[in-house]
């Protein structure tokens, strides 16, 4: 990942990040495409708020199993624990316009979705608005860059490693990026075209810890959209 020096912290040399963010597959780009395709083929009613878009499910749920099911992925070292205890998964669409503003630096672990929520699609709005509820065991965030890195300018998924340094994530298209959900992130302002991207969370569920690893052939449909059964 490109590298910049933070204005606040100095970038300590050879400092041991322990939970490096990790860029660890490529998605089609063509899967990319026809999905963000059938996104702006949305009415804005339906991409509105934070509700459930179910029938977007199915093409963002294969691009979730794709990208969890990645031996990179499977292998992360989350906290100490080993993956097959955390295959608790939930995803969410997002869409930034050129007006969706900052989504400023946050965790994870402390921004929820509703049980059973996987595909959201958010069309305008600070991101950090619409916190749910808490919701604990949140371990593994994992990003997909679903629009063409060049058909916007802004929209930099940031990180943060150990010593400061803010890491920008790759802009192709169909990237994955893989980050302890306790890091510091953020989505600069997109002032230029829209940015789609898919974000798929893993914890450790409240009830099936020991659930297999999450497969592409096992889902279970809920009230409110789909939730990823491991
Ligand atoms: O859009 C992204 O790449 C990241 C979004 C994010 O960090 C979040 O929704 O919590
Ligand atoms: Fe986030």
């Amino acid at each position: 990942m490109e590298q910049t020096t933070t204005d606040d912290t100095e970038r300590t040399e050879g400092a041991s990040v322990e939970t490096a963010p990790a860029v660890i597959q490529w998605i089609d780009p063509d899967l990319c495409r026809a999905f963000v395709d059938a996104a702006g083929e949305r009415t804005p009613s339906e991409q509105h708020d934070g509700r459930p878009v179910a029938d977007l499910d199915g093409a963002a749920a294969e691009m979730v199993y794709a990208a969890v099911s990645h031996p990179a992925v499977r292998a992360a070292p989350l906290l100490g624990a080993p993956l097959h205890e955390a295959n608790f998964i939930y995803g969410k669409v997002l869409e930034y316009p050129t007006d969706s503003g900052e989504l400023g630096w946050h965790f994870d672990a402390d921004v929820a979705l509703t049980d059973g929520q996987l595909a959201l699609l958010i069309r305008s709005g600070r991101m950090h608005q619409w916190q749910a509820e808490e919701m604990r065991g949140r371990i593994l965030s994992v990003m997909i860059q679903c629009s063409d890195g060049d058909s916007y300018d802004g929209g930099d998924l940031q990180i943060k490693d150990d010593a400061g340094t803010v890491l920008t994530a790759p802009r192709d298209i169909g990237t994955v990026i893989a980050i302890d959900s306790h890091r510091l992130h953020r989505v600069t302002p997109v002032t230029r075209g829209t940015r789609i991207s898919i974000v798929c969370f893993l914890g450790r569920s409240p009830r099936g810890a020991d659930r297999p690893p999450a497969s592409g052939s096992e889902r279970r449909k809920t009230g409110s959209g789909e939730r990823l059964v491991a």
